[in-house]
């Protein structure tokens, strides 16, 4: 499809090209001020006003089909012809945004890096931009748009993070689109070094890039596709207090501005239209955000296995100013809570839908016809499941829910890697909801969201490894691997990063990659390197320490090796290649000390019984956790049996409908009981370890 040995998607295989994750966030932060009355039909035509937002009375100049756009509670997700049509050349949206007005941190973006929760999208900001509409330009240029784009944000740190002194551990290379990860690690006899983890994505974007640039190398480019039949979805993932919500909140009414813009000059007359739903998934149901979440939406497929949400509102919107009173009223409808990292943390996955649709015949009184979609997904945090143990009953069952659509994700991920005919869609909610965006003619653009403090390393790592695999799905699976770097630096030439084959997204994307740089010129915006103020290049010695990255056994394999306790701490030489000074930002004198301290080489031998005996508990709750995890896999072979006969018996004539519900019902809360219950010793002995000071790969 998009050449360059990218993976052929056909209707027959699922295409679930999203990673996932979670977040908390608010696309809008206040209410917009503007109601709908209750029970009232919303119909905005074009020029939408607040007035009309609230539904009063019908605008002069509507006609009554418009006045009847909203449609008939039954949102067929798959009601777009999933027919698949070449890769096709997509008309940009325009040359540079900026010279149609947008500029650079002003608008939706937010320059206040002290991190304030709230922050609203100007009024006169988006009144004057919808005013862009008459500056559309007539000329287009030709962009192909690939079919997975993993970008990858980084955000600033934190007054909290800067007031606990952590580091900044992520440099970013936005050049070569990658990134590196310096993660500080103990020895098992306590001897720190650091470990450098490399990634290379479709882009990499910096604490300075702002929203609006966000917008430009995510979305951007794929809207023009959504009216040519696609379906395209962005996500945001990452931990919690990432950024999820802050990079994700913009990018709608961004969208919806350029489509606006397309419907109104290159569509000019054809017809199309475009309608608004914003809904949740909140502990396993669904609340529609634009109806108060008054009524629990129901999921129902119908015979032709399509998915349709049943009571979801879609509204037909034709001006920018009532999109974003929906989205600020669906926002501040969004159910949030406070977690260790973020005070206003959603629970909930939040999911915003930009659907086209074409008049059919000219005909306003027959519904429209779908042509394409365009799904937002702020995913609940993703290192929530940490609040099964810690939290009350409420927000254990939150977090089993969100744990268990991440699993869900993960498992189509999965599928989709390997080939496999069969994707488990049906996982969680989250998965059966996204299912049309990832079939057929589809488009996906994963946004992970990172935390640039060293406290945040286990989960940053985590987020690019899931980030990374999606890529490699986008690329018949031959991303390059996040690697203790180890061999590949050692092998290869002076700079790593030079012997990674570029992705295929990129390569598709050969034009909006030279646009990563975001409209200026590259040398404008790589940063300016600050003066070095500690080079932690390390002298070239001999590495004695293998490491395991399988989790069963790793204690026992360094005893085994004669590793534990290790005689002298040595560093891998290939941590910091020669050739190549890593150049880290040292903040003040005492953290210089602390790196330099951090690099130092003890040698003093430790007694054999001093470290035996955390280690042996250790060993003893590492054996636990491995006998749990086989249990657990007995037993999910054993659910697994009961649903194929549950199954089989489903599609015998005469079946009792009621005792398959009910029967259905026990089998997925005890796979959901079983893998809460793993992840909660999993938890436990993470816990230990870092008690102990010893880190593993994840
Ligand atoms: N790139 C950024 N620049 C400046 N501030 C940011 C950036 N990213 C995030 N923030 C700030 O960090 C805080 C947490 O961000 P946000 O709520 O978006 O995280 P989240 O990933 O959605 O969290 P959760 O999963 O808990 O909902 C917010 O106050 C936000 O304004």
């Amino acid at each position: 499809m998009n050449g360059g040995g990218r993976r052929r998607y056909s209707s027959e295989q699922l295409l679930f090209d999203a990673p996932a994750n979670a977040g908390a966030g608010r696309w809008a932060q206040q209410r917009g001020g503007v109601r709908r009355g209750d029970g009232e039909i919303f119909v905005s035509v074009e020029p939408a006003t607040p007035a009309r937002l609230r539904g009063g009375d019908g605008a002069a100049g509507e006609s009554p089909g418009q006045r009847q756009q909203l449609s008939p509670g039954l949102l067929d997700l798959h009601a777009f012809d999933t027919e698949l049509i070449p890769d096709f050349q997509v008309p940009a949206m325009y040359d540079g945004a900026q010279k149609f007005g947008y500029a650079h941190g002003g608008g939706f973006d937010d320059p206040d890096m002290s991190f304030a929760a709230n922050k609203q999208m100007s009024k006169s900001t988006v009144f004057a931009e919808s005013n862009y509409l008459k500056a559309f330009p007539e000329k287009e240029k030709a962009a192909p748009v690939a079919k997975i784009k993993v970008v990858v944000r980084k955000r600033p740190l934190n007054k909290k993070e800067i007031t606990k002194k952590e580091e900044d551990i992520i440099d970013i290379e936005q050049r070569s689109n990658s990134l590196t990860v310096h993660e500080t690690k103990l020895k098992v006899d306590l001897t720190e070094y650091v470990e450098k983890h490399e990634f290379v994505f479709d882009a990499v974007l910096d604490e300075d890039v702002s929203n609006d640039e966000v917008y430009r190398e995510t979305v951007e480019p794929v809207v023009p596709a959504i009216f040519n039949r696609t379906k395209a979805t962005c996500f945001a993932y990452g931990q919690t207090g990432s950024g999820k919500t802050y990079t994700m909140r913009p990018l709608p009414l961004k969208a919806s501005q350029d489509i606006l813009r397309l419907m109104h000059h290159t569509y000019r007359n054809q017809g199309f239209q475009l309608f608004v739903s914003f809904f949740e998934i909140y502990g396993g149901k669904l609340f529609d955000l634009l109806n108060d979440r008054r009524c629990k939406l129901c999921m129902r497929e119908d015979g032709k296995q399509k998915v349709c949400i049943v009571g979801l509102q879609e509204y037909r919107v034709s001006d920018v100013e009532t999109i974003q009173e929906l989205i600020e009223r669906g926002s501040a409808t969004r159910s949030t809570g406070t977690t260790g990292a973020n005070e206003e943390s959603s629970r909930s996955h939040a999911i915003l839908q930009l659907a086209i649709k074409k008049r059919v015949d000219g005909n306003d009184s027959k519904p429209p016809r779908p042509v394409g979609k365009l799904s937002f997904i702020d995913l609940a945090g993703s290192e929530r499941g940490a609040d099964t143990t810690d939290n009350d009953k409420q927000t254990r069952i939150e977090g089993a829910e969100i744990n268990k659509s991440l699993l869900a994700l993960k498992e189509c991920i999965r599928a989709l890697d390997n080939d496999q005919t069969h994707i488990p869609f049906r996982g969680s909610k989250l998965t059966e909801v996204l299912r049309d965006s990832f079939i057929g003619d589809s488009r996906t653009v994963m946004i992970s969201c990172i935390s640039p403090s060293s406290g945040s390393c286990e989960h940053t790592l985590n987020t690019l490894r899931y980030a990374d695999r999606v890529k490699s799905l986008s690329k018949g699976g031959n991303a390059k691997k996040d690697l203790p770097l180890a061999a590949p630096l050692r092998e290869s030439s002076p700079s790593p990063m030079c012997s990674v084959v570029p992705s295929s997204a990129s390569d598709v994307m050969n034009d909006i990659t030279e646009r990563s740089n975001f409209g200026w010129p590259k040398q404008q915006y790589v940063k300016e390197q600050p003066a070095p103020t500690f080079v932690d290049r390390l002298p070239k010695v001999k590495e004695s320490v293998e490491f395991s990255s399988s989790n069963g056994g790793y204690f026992k394999e360094q005893r085994s090796k004669g590793n534990v306790p290790p005689n002298v701490a040595e560093v891998p030489d290939t941590m910091y290649p020669q050739g190549r000074q890593q150049v880290r930002k040292a903040k003040d004198p005492a953290l210089e000390l602390n790196m330099r301290s951090s690099m130092a080489y003890p040698t003093r031998r430790a007694e054999p019984d001093e470290e035996d005996e955390p280690l042996n508990d250790l060993l003893e709750e590492e054996e636990d956790l491995v006998s749990a995890h086989r249990k657990q896999v007995e037993e999910t072979l054993d659910i697994l049996r009961e649903e194929m006969n549950l199954l089989g018996e489903a599609d015998q004539p005469g079946n009792q409908l009621d005792d398959y519900i009910a029967r259905l019902s026990g089998v997925l809360s005890q796979k959901a009981a079983g893998i809460v219950d793993l992840q909660a010793r999993l938890e436990q002995f993470q816990r230990r370890l870092n008690e102990n000071n010893v880190l593993l790969y994840a």
